[in-house]
């Protein structure tokens, strides 16, 4: 590196001292560009919207006019209310005032200045001076008095006509202007006669001082004047917004994990301050968007699911809820399952809901339901779902039930792949996965949405538990291409209640209010709080229905679930109803589950030990209507769930040694004594 050192004109010792260039040039010389292909590069530029945010969103335009006309029916009330302490204090001032005024104008007829230009002339010694002062005063305060004399006429002649000529609201007139004009005029700055209709600091508006201090709180940021603002910054939504260009070295994400110190450094409540890393932009690019209040205590607009006329497809994104900044929401079921985990109250049952009463409005799909609280969240579902397919109530009955419900899902399974196959080999879709012109083609391949909430009631099952934990993880992994959608919604958040086998393979995952982070972990992955995912800000019941949801690489965004009561979930059911006139009910799910070792046992054919091939066409024959799409494999890994593997045995066939799975006769019986311990 070289460095230049200059001499100072004038003095030898004093030289400017200039950092050199750190190595050879290697800059190119800068491109001259054509004016046309100035213009393409400007094309793609981000251009400020013609007008504020709000107003071209109609529902954000009904919640500024909401809060404007809320706030003036609370201002005047407030006022209203007051009134009378407010016509005291007027009163008083207004005799202080009139005192004023006659003092003022005392001061006025007596010319005060030319007593001291006499006291002047006096000291001076020049007695011809003070006497032309002396007469000129005296003039003035004859003039003066003159003036105040017919002031007081006037007043007082004004009086007497207002009192005994003119109508009576001349004087109330007269009073009205005059006492306030004259509390006005003797009150002091500091004793206003209204109060202050806000208490304490209110945030009003974000400014770009406020913005900076609050990125050094941070630590992130050490110069104040480092950041930078691409543009002005600017109402958005129900709050303000500030982007900002940080200084080189740090990115988005470093302030987003430093949120609360952000929200400390502006003084505002942590649900106010919302920091957001900017789509499409470089990584130092932040959104910092601070509320008008604190999120959890803003209104939320109207579902766009209650629109009468509103037909949705399963395969494209389907209206849900709001953003922190009030905008539309969706949820994407295509491809994909929901997990909702949230402590009682959290609002998990009508997030989890949103969801289906979206699912069903459209016609092809069929909705499945088990709801084991028996709460009846979900009864108006009933009429849309297959016979045997609406499940509610905490009983024995209801987890079978469910378990009947999961089996048949897994024969979807099994049914769904070569039809599909077959379908996109004759180009119906381009990969072997469900798409609308299949379901449509064929009934067998209608869209499936399974709802289980509390749903932990049948993992923890004492008697089918396993088997249901081993049939949802298989469902998870098996079900999304082929088009059946799981919603898992359950409130207890441990290892054995939410196994992670499922959770980790379920792709939207929404944590409602939680106690702490391992909960948080648990819904949304690990690793999910340490990145900033904070759903245990929210506060049960209080800020019900908001969520931190974790997608497919989209990072945490904070949600919540458009508020829709019981009243609202039954018209959209019976417009979904409606909307399936002409579409086939679906055939009725077997409604009993079976206990499987059980059934091993009673169809036995002897011996020690039976190969799996030879057991299961026994138990088809004996019970079709549970086991007649049963295959050898399905078979090993329900018994595995069951508690009894299936092992290795080996046969003489025709003099030959032949080895296949099978049941040893010493496991089962283990297996079922094991079971009826637990129940
Ligand atoms: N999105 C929402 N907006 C506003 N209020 C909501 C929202 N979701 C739920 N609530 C309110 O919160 C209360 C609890 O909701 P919900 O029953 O869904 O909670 P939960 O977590 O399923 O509770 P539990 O586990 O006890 O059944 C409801 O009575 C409802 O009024």
């Amino acid at each position: 590196m070289t460095h230049e050192v200059i001499r100072v004109d004038g003095d030898a010792e004093a030289v400017e001292y200039r950092p050199g260039q750190p190595g050879a040039p290697v800059d190119g010389p800068d491109e001259r560009r054509p004016l046309h292909a100035t213009i393409r590069a400007r094309e793609a530029e981000p251009r400020r919207p013609l007008v504020p945010g709000w107003t071209r969103n109609a529902d954000q335009r009904r919640e500024v006019a909401r809060w404007a006309v809320g706030y003036a029916g609370y201002t005047v009330a407030f006022h209203t209310l007051r009134a009378p302490k407010y016509a005291a204090k007027t009163a008083a001032w207004s005799v202080v005032g009139a005192g004023r005024l006659v003092a003022r104008q005392l001061r006025w007829w007596f010319v005060a200045d030319s007593v001291v230009l006499q006291q002047e002339a006096a000291t001076a010694n020049d007695p011809e001076t003070w006497m032309r002062l002396h007469d000129k005063a005296r003039q003035a305060r004859l003039f003066r008095g003159l003036v105040l004399l017919a002031e007081l006429l006037g007043l007082v002649a004004g009086g007497l006509l207002a009192r005994f000529l003119a109508p009576w609201w001349v004087p109330a007139l007269v009073g009205l202007v005059a006492v306030p004009a004259l509390a006005l005029a003797g009150r002091p700055a500091h004793r206003p006669i209204l109060d202050r209709v806000s208490v304490g600091p209110r945030f009003i508006k974000l400014t770009a001082d406020q913005v900076r201090r609050a990125l050094v709180a941070t630590g992130k940021v050490r110069d104040e004047a480092a950041p930078s603002f691409p543009r002005d910054i600017g109402r958005d939504g129900p709050g303000w917004l500030a982007s900002v260009e940080l200084p080189s070295g740090v990115i988005a994400t470093d302030i987003i994990d430093k949120r609360e110190q952000l929200a400390g450094g502006l003084r505002l409540p942590f649900d106010q301050v919302w920091p957001e890393a900017v789509k499409g932009e470089h990584p130092g690019r932040l959104d910092v968007w601070v509320a008008d209040r604190p999120v959890s205590a803003m209104r939320q607009p109207a579902s766009p699911l209650l629109d009468e006329a509103l037909q949705l497809d399963y395969f494209q994104p389907m209206p849900y809820g709001f953003d922190v900044r009030m905008r539309e929401v969706t949820w994407s079921l295509e491809q994909r399952n929901s997990v909702f985990g949230g402590q009682p109250g959290s609002g998990k049952t009508l997030a989890a809901r949103n969801v289906a009463l979206g699912a069903v409005l459209d016609p092809l799909v069929i909705p499945l339901v088990s709801e084991l609280k028996g709460s009846g969240d979900w009864d108006c579902f009933e009429p849309l779902c297959p016979p045997g397919g609406y499940v509610c109530g905490a009983t024995t009955a209801a987890t079978r039930a469910t378990v009947a419900m999961l089996e048949y899902l897994l024969t979807e399974c099994e049914i769904r792949p070569d039809l599909i196959a077959r379908y996109a080999r004759q180009g119906l879709n381009s990969v072997k996965a469900l798409n609308r012109r299949m379901a449509e083609r064929d009934e067998r391949l209608r869209p499936i949405v399974a709802v289980f909430d509390e749903v932990q009631e049948a993992i923890t099952d004492p008697e089918h538990g396993k088997q249901v934990a081993a049939m949802l993880t298989s469902l998870v992994k098996r079900g999304r291409a082929l088009g059946v959608h799981l919603v898992l919604a359950t409130q207890r958040l441990d290892k054995d209640s939410l196994p992670k086998g499922i959770t980790s393979n379920v792709s939207n995952r929404a944590c409602l209010s939680v106690p702490g982070q391992v909960e948080c972990d648990m819904v949304l992955g690990t690793g999910a709080y340490k990145q900033g995912a904070r759903p245990n800000a929210f506060q049960p019941i209080e800020d019900a229905g908001w969520m931190v949801v974790a997608g497919l690489g989209t990072g945490f965004g904070t949600r919540r679930a458009a508020y829709l009561d019981d009243r609202a979930a039954a018209a959209i059911c019976a417009r979904a109803e409606q909307l399936r006139h002409g579409v086939d009910r679906p055939d009725p799910i077997r409604a009993e589950a079976r206990n499987l070792l059980a059934d091993v046992r009673e169809v036995w054919p002897g011996g020690d030990a039976v190969w799996s091939e030879v057991v299961v066409p026994l138990l088809a024959e004996r019970w079709p209507d549970a086991y007649a799409d049963l295959t050898v494999e399905q078979f090993g890994s329900l018994m595995a769930s069951a508690g009894v593997r299936t092992v290795d045995i080996g046969r003489r066939i025709d003099g030959r040694q032949t080895t296949r799975k099978g049941v040893r006769l010493d496991a089962l019986d283990a297996g079922i004594t094991a079971r009826q311990l637990k129940s």
